[in-house]
């Protein structure tokens, strides 16, 4: 299946958007080299590099010019100050690889993609805690939303809150068709507020009304249902789900790099100011916000129900 999949990609490099990039002279070294693969054998992965650190697992395929991250942190991957932290490092080093144009996020424990924010750091610490973890999360965003790369989440498994938002931060959304996940910006549930910037990102991607539903009800949706209102592209079987996105990585890699990024920085950049412009006031915010008693006491009962769920 794989070798079909990369078979496509080839094809599809070498139909029309690869005369778009030679008549705009953008042939990338990878693309130079997909020209030259005979169409009849499989792509030979020549080219292949892992880098692997404490809840994220990277795989860089050279000749694909497309990497694979996958969160690794058991059993929930919630996203931690260390989550967050190798997030960034990685995404930072996959930008400056120039011959990686594309990046797939998923998880490595089907059934969860992410959890969201880890909430043992926003309860019960210190308010330099609290302020660093914000920070790390505004880091992640901004760096996510205005990738130079494709990014393409493959979600095989629940994504709540923080989860939904890396999703959201991507430019298309592949979810597994399992009624048992659900996706969504819940944080309502948890007696907090998702802050003005993961609003923006929901609303960008489904509109107001819509938004302003699922936010003030902190919905989860079911695939089918995350679907119909637009938090995803596309809902495949579960064993479809990451061939699906290198297909679809195939398609949006066929478009010269400097005229999608160019777009995607029109679309986003607005939204990404926003943010940029208060980014301390909105630490500050987070910080007096998450230090409140009553916060600090939803939180705790959120995490005991959840113990508690299990028993
Ligand atoms: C005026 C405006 C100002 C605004 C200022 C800002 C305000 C703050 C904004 C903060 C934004 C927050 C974003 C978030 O992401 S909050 C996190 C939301 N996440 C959730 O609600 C998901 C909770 N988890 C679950 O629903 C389930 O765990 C899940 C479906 C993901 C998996 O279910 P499963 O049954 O497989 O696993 P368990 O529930 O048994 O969980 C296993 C253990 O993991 C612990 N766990 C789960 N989720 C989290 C989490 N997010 N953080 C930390 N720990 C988590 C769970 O307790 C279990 O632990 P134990 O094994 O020890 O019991």
């Amino acid at each position: 299946m794989a070798l079909r999949v990369v078979s496509v990609l080839k094809r599809r490099l070498g139909g029309p958007g690869q005369k778009l990039l030679r008549s705009g002279n953008l042939l990338s070294a990878t693309q130079h080299r997909w020209e030259k693969m005979p169409s009849s054998v499989g792509f030979p992965v020549t080219s292949r590099r892992s880098f692997s650190k404490t809840a994220l697992i990277v795989d860089v395929d050279h000749n694909l010019g497309i990497a694979t991250m996958k969160m690794n942190n058991p059993p929930v991957n919630s996203l931690s100050l260390e989550l967050l932290t190798n997030f960034v490092i990685d995404l930072e080093k996959l930008e400056n690889e120039k011959r990686c144009r594309g990046l797939i996020i998923t998880s490595a424990s089907p059934k969860i993609f992410s959890a969201g924010l880890d909430i043992t750091e926003m309860y019960g610490k210190s308010s330099a805690h609290y302020a660093e973890f914000w920070k790390a999360v505004q880091e992640l965003w901004l760096k996510l939303y205005m990738s130079n790369m494709v990014v393409i989440a493959a979600i095989n498994g629940s994504s709540p809150a923080g989860g939904c938002l890396i999703s959201l931060a991507g430019d298309y959304r592949i979810m597994a068709d399992n009624p048992k996940y659900t996706i969504g910006l819940n944080e309502t549930l948890l007696g907090i507020v998702a802050p003005f910037w993961f609003k923006d990102t929901l609303v960008n991607t489904i509109g107001n009304r819509a938004s302003e539903h699922a936010l003030q009800l902190g919905l989860l949706f079911s695939p089918t249902d995350a679907l119909r209102v637009g938090i995803v592209d596309q809902v495949v079987p579960e064993d479809k789900v990451q061939d699906t996105a290198l297909n679809v990585m195939s398609r949006w890699l066929s478009i010269p790099d400097h005229a999608r990024q160019l777009t995607k920085t029109m679309m986003r950049k607005p939204t990404v100011d926003r943010l940029l412009k208060q980014r301390e006031a909105d630490i500050k915010n987070f910080v007096s916000f998450i230090s409140r008693d009553s916060i600090q006491k939803s939180l705790h009962m959120y995490m005991k129900h959840l113990k508690e769920r299990k028993e």
